[in-house]
């Protein structure tokens, strides 16, 4: 439950840019109680430890005689920074070289490489932001849709967070009555008066609940919609998943340091993205009706929260159609019935094929995918986004909120049957514990490693 490990009176450097060839200008990142002095030593022009915070200066950077580079500096004075500790940004010109230079520089001069996620981690532990704040830090940098973004940014903004402590504050509250009475506990005294207690419980589960629930949607709005393009071989499979990233291709940004591990085919479709699972596996075994393939397929799909399931009209007449829907319905997953390469089809042909009411497309002409995006949209109620709406997406912080329901549930139980004041406290400082966890109030140093491994250096 402590922070020990972690030596903030390091002085911390990174470059805080991307160190791609492409750009003019690269920032290095200097904080620490000596980012300051330590800049100062290799600079040349205003004396820096006499500058306000929140200025600029432009001057030269110098390794003894030798001139590295012009730069511009910004100055931080602690406690107004990213990281409420003293910081320096140079901003130099873009070159490997030079930014070799000069990191080496500050480094010989007291300064230490920072860590991945050490700016941000230091934010945290000095208080300038909670960690459900931090790690909508990370999610932010990974954001890649209109939603994914928005997600992230209200997060960052505190709205979670804000929601969580006046709970928690509430609660404590009453934890420190009822503790109060052990304290009394031979004069049989209430001073937390239970029917208030039960209120305030019961209104902490249903906002507890509604965050839990919003977590379905929050994962989708951060992660995407997974979907799986699912048919027998030679449907058009590859030719609509080509149609679909032609055109949109979502920004995959592949920043280490991201929260995602693995970069899959994505689509961004009025500003959600889909994400299209793998079915490399599904199409060796691409009859759904064949038995041997039937069970690795499921699993697959089942982590599809959408199939579009093709059918090329040229191979199934509308009874084979028929015949496979059924082992799709059994997936209970919700899918899209297509009917593919309907540019082959003259308009009595389709009809037959009406009874199932598909959406006829050809992948290959680029016909009706407008129209199956808009089905997908409406297929994943997403409904209005409404930025108001604490979101949570985050798997940590719902097994956290479950855990405070599943307290809370207790508590109320002791409320209403011969349970004493001490267990009844017990379940609240649980509660308060799990809330807690959210926000970082109670951490460990290795769920702390845990979150800032996954950030980029230099942030
Ligand atoms: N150059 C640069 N750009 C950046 C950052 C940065 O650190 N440096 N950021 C981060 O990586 C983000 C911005 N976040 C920041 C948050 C707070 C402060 C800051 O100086 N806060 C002071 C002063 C506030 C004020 O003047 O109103 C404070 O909170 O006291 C700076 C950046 C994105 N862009
Ligand atoms: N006429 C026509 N041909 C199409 C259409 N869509 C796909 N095809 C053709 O159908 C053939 C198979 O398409 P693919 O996209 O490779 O099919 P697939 O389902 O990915 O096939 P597998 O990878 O073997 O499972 C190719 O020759 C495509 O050009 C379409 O809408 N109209």
């Amino acid at each position: 439950m402590s922070n020990t490990g972690y030596i903030t009176e390091d002085t911390i450097v990174a470059l805080a840019t991307s160190s791609g060839t492409n750009g003019a200008i690269a920032v290095i990142r200097v904080s620490g109680q000596n980012a300051i002095k330590i800049t100062n030593e290799i600079f040349k022009g205003k004396n820096l430890l006499q500058q306000a915070s929140h200025t600029i200066h432009f001057g030269t950077i110098r390794d003894g005689e030798e001139i590295i580079d012009e730069v511009l500096v910004s100055l931080f004075v602690a406690p107004n920074s990213y990281t409420r500790e003293n910081s320096v940004e140079i901003s130099t010109h873009n070159s490997k070289y030079i930014i070799e230079r000069v990191v080496n520089l500050l480094i010989k001069k007291g300064a230490r490489a920072a860590r991945p996620g050490e700016f941000t981690l230091r934010a945290f532990l000095n208080g300038g932001m909670d960690l459900s704040q931090a790690e909508a830090v990370a999610d932010l940098i990974a954001s890649n849709s209109a939603a994914s973004h928005q997600v992230a940014m209200q997060q960052m903004r505190g709205g979670f967070s804000n929601q969580l402590k006046s709970l928690r504050e509430d609660l404590i509250h009453f934890a420190s009555l009822i503790e109060l009475e052990l304290d009394f506990s031979e004069e049989d005294v209430e001073f937390a008066n239970r029917d208030q207690l039960k209120n305030l419980i019961n209104k902490i589960q249903v906002i507890v609940q509604k965050l839990v629930q919003s977590f379905e949607q929050g994962n989708v709005l951060k992660n995407g919609v997974p979907v799986v393009i699912a048919g027998k071989p030679n449907v058009g499979k590859s030719t609509l998943l080509n149609a679909f990233l032609n055109e949109e291709r979502a920004i995959v940004s592949d920043i280490a340091g991201t929260t995602r591990d693995t970069i899959e085919d994505e689509i961004n479709i009025h500003g959600v993205t889909f994400r299209f699972i793998d079915t490399a596996g599904i199409r060796e075994t691409a009859d759904v009706i064949e038995a041997k393939g039937v069970e690795r397929t499921r699993e697959k799909m089942k982590q599809a929260r959408l199939i579009i399931y093709l059918f090329d009209p040229t191979q199934d007449k509308v009874e084979e159609v028929q015949a496979q829907l059924p082992e799709i319905e059994r997936l209970q997953i919700p899918f899209v019935t297509i009917i593919n390469k309907s540019d082959l089809l003259s308009e009595a042909q389709k009809e037959v094929y009406n009874v199932l009411n598909p959406l006829y497309i050809s992948a290959k002409e680029q016909i009706g995918v407008e129209e199956l995006k808009d089905e997908l949209i409406n297929r994943v109620h997403l409904g209005n986004l409404n930025t108001d709406d604490v979101m949570v997406t985050n798997i940590r912080h719902v097994e956290a909120l479950q855990k405070t329901a599943d307290s809370l549930e207790r508590v109320i139980y002791g409320i209403d049957n011969p349970v004493t004041s001490d267990f009844l406290a017990m379940d609240i400082r649980q509660a308060l514990y799990h809330l807690g966890e959210i926000t970082g109030s109670v951490s460990t140093d290795d769920l702390l490693d845990n979150i800032f491994s996954k950030f980029c250096i230099g942030k």
